[in-house]
């Protein structure tokens, strides 16, 4: 992973009339890194993925990729819904080929379904590759949607929550399916999730929202833990556990404590895992009669 900022957000803020949202929302993502956002319901976090999309104008603010303002949708960045927005009347081949071609409108037909059938191998739908969406179960159709934005290989990939309506099993085989892609590919990834032990999984760096209205990112906390996690042992290392209460601890109070721009503009960087355990308390000594 490079250390250079890729992505840079400075100063962004949406208001709706009187109400602020959120404001002074700055952060940066390097090349190859995995971002996760983290906060409460209604706090911004998918109008800034939208944002970063260029499929909505903030009210304040820039963001740059690669030095260059972001003014507008482009292929550069690939978009994952939580509803997969698949064309249902296409098979996956022709929804995944629709994607491909727009992004390489001279490629002729074999090097298109070579790259299709790639893709789709990737996240093990081949069987599937000629069917149509309304027949495959929701996690098929949420590959689908992963297999199409990896597809046209973009410069960065913004996942809007897009394991929140699949069962816990499924979750767990599509979370360690993206890990392996992501390190295959060194993807660079910003991704929406409600879900702790989904963002320690899969993030570098995990961002705190604070609660609205007046919404920052108002910590950033350092998933210090070895890169090479799995879901399988990710409880068995302590520093677990401490950015696990971190994050839990932020979501139960100080996000709100946080709200009416109370947090810091520029937020700090936290490694809660690498935070020395409490020292034991002493050993109780007897009581002893003095005189
Ligand atoms: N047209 C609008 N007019 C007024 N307020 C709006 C409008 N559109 C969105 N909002 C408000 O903007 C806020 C941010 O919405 P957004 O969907 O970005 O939040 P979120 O953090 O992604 O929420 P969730 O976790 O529930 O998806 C919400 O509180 C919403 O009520």
């Amino acid at each position: 992973m490079s250390t250079e900022s890729f992505l840079k957000i400075e100063g962004l803020a949406k208001r709706y009339g009187d109400s602020t949202v959120f404001d002074s929302v700055n952060f940066e993502i390097r090349q190859g890194e995995f971002v996760c956002i983290i906060g409460h319901s209604g706090c911004g976090k998918t109008t800034i993925l939208n944002v970063l999309a260029g499929l909505e104008q903030a009210s304040e603010g820039h963001v740059f990729m690669d030095n260059r303002e972001i003014a507008g949708p482009s292929l550069e960045r690939g978009v994952v819904f939580q509803g997969h927005a698949l064309m249902p009347w296409l098979t996956v081949r022709a929804n995944i080929a629709f994607a491909v071609r727009s992004k390489w409108p001279l490629w002729n037909r074999s090097q298109v379904n070579e790259h299709v059938e790639k893709y789709v191998a990737m996240v093990g739908l081949s069987a599937a590759i000629d069917k149509k969406p309304s027949a495959l179960s929701g996690g098929m159709k949420q590959r689908v949607g992963i297999a199409r934005a990896f597809a046209i290989q973009p410069r960065m990939l913004l996942l809007d929550e897009p394991f929140g309506a699949l069962d816990a099993l499924t979750r767990g085989t599509i979370q360690d399916e993206l890990l392996r892609i992501c390190a295959e590919t060194h993807q660079t990834v910003f991704m929406i999730t409600h879900d702790v032990d989904e963002a320690i999984l899969l993030a570098d760096r995990i961002l705190l929202m604070s609660n609205g209205p007046q919404a920052r990112v108002a910590e950033i906390v350092k998933n210090t833990m070895p890169r090479d996690r799995a879901r399988a042992t990710l409880h068995h290392d302590p520093q677990y556990y401490r950015i696990r209460n971190h994050l839990v601890d932020f979501l139960v109070a100080r996000s709100k404590e946080l709200s009416h721009g109370k947090a810091p503009v520029q937020p700090p960087e936290v490694s809660p895992g690498l935070q020395e355990p409490l020292p034991e308390p002493p050993p109780r000594m007897p009581l002893h009669r003095v005189a």
